[in-house]
């Protein structure tokens, strides 16, 4: 990071050591416990009355202290991280090719993660959508791929800030639907436009016109970019106020592109966050449903009703603050348990939830339903 540029033959090594390796092959994964580790934490991470990561714990801690709705079974986590084929195999973040990686240009791939993340939530079926993850990171890999040409500063590039400054609702109605699979629309097309022109006009306004230039901000902290990304993008500012009036912070979409943006760029050495143990879980729908499934969390009978009939909550409200609560704490306890980061737990859960659901929700011998909420942060 720093003022080094990066050149394609450091991209190339950087590329080829990655290949088929998998994300635990490419970072240092030290165990997060450990003197070294936790003095290279205090360099790096925010002061702790400031720290978005430690607002998160503190937040997932103070709710399950009073919590009605949701019990972790600890004994339980247990057995899911031992359990005979749910080992912790560090998962590869692009498995299957999904994401864009420029071959030449580090502040694409962050432009790219970036607009992806903008646009990461509410992909629940409802009446009228089937969205996947895989099907929005996949079409804008193609976007992407069609607009990208030679010249790293190119303001042809799909997502170039002067262009997501001025996006329309036609971006998604023309260019993005059509590359989703039949029958499949984005929803809430208003709220993305949003979101999208927000991180065009920051980044130019706030940065430089570079996603990197924000990024390098960060000084290598995962911690102080979560910072900066709420701070300058208020679409990724994913907090609640409870009913007692006391603020409560999650930052799931900030979190997981900071970790994205690891994991694309950490390959090519342009950033390496000391403190990437930091981050919690990126408390959504699909991991408590994982946990909930095995036993790892256990809801009320009212709760249990409400999840399994699919009804929808209101945003903010106690039992989806549990929820998500409850799952930040038994990740982590799952990450110090297993000896990784709660990153990587959380990728590994994910990915076992999305394996999951290939054979169905709610039904006999499925996954039980996740919680559902209508809300632009997960
Ligand atoms: N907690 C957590 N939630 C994640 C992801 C990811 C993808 N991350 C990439 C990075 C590493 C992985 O290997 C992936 O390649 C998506 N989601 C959430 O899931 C939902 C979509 O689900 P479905 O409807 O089934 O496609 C939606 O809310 C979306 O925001 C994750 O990692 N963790």
């Amino acid at each position: 990071m720093g003022e080094r540029k990066l050149r394609k033959t450091d991209v190339a090594i950087g590329w080829l050591e990655g290949v088929g390796k998998g994300v635990a092959t490419m970072f240092d994964f030290t165990k997060v416990s450990g003197n070294g580790k936790t003095e290279e934490k205090k360099a790096t991470m925010l002061p702790d009355a400031i720290s978005p990561t430690m607002n998160v714990r503190r937040t997932a801690r103070d709710i399950m202290d009073g919590a009605k709705h949701v019990t972790i079974k600890r004994d339980k986590l247990e057995d899911i991280v031992k359990k005979e084929g749910m080992k912790v195999k560090l998962t590869e973040w692009n498995e299957g090719g999904i994401h864009y990686l420029s071959p030449t240009s580090p502040e694409k791939t962050a432009l790219y993660v970036l607009v992806l993340d903008c646009m990461n939530f509410c992909f629940w079926p409802s009446h009228n959508s089937l969205l996947q993850y895989h099907h929005l990171s996949t079409s804008l890999k193609t976007l992407a791929e069609a607009s990208d040409g030679e010249d790293e500063e190119e303001e042809s590039f799909r997502f170039h800030p002067k262009k997501l400054a001025e996006i329309e609702e036609s971006f998604f109605t023309e260019e993005l639907d059509p590359l989703l699979p039949p029958g499949v629309t984005m929803p809430s097309k208003k709220e993305r436009v949003h979101l999208l022109r927000e991180l065009g006009s920051s980044l130019l306004y706030r940065h430089g016109g570079k996603a990197m230039n924000m990024i390098e901000k960060s000084e290598n902290s995962a911690d102080k970019l979560v910072d900066i990304i709420v701070r300058d993008l208020p679409g990724f500012r994913d907090e609640a106020i409870d009913l007692d009036g006391r603020r409560r912070f999650f930052y799931k979409r900030a979190q997981i592109a900071v970790a994205d943006l690891w994991a694309a760029l950490g390959r090519v050495g342009m950033v390496d966050f000391k403190d990437i143990g930091s981050l919690t879980t990126f408390a959504d729908y699909r991991v408590p449903q994982v946990l909930r499934h095995e036993g790892g969390l256990e809801y009320s009978k009212e709760l249990a009703k409400v999840v399994d009939k699919m009804t929808v909550l209101p945003a903010g409200c106690r039992m989806e603050l549990e929820i998500r609560a409850a799952t930040i704490v038994a990740v982590d306890e799952m990450a110090r348990k297993a000896g990784v980061k709660a990153v990587e737990m959380d990728w590994w859960i994910w990915q076992a939830g999305e394996r999951m659901i290939e054979k169905g929700e709610g039904g006999k011998g499925q996954i039980l339903n996740h919680h559902r909420v209508r809300t632009v942060y997960y």
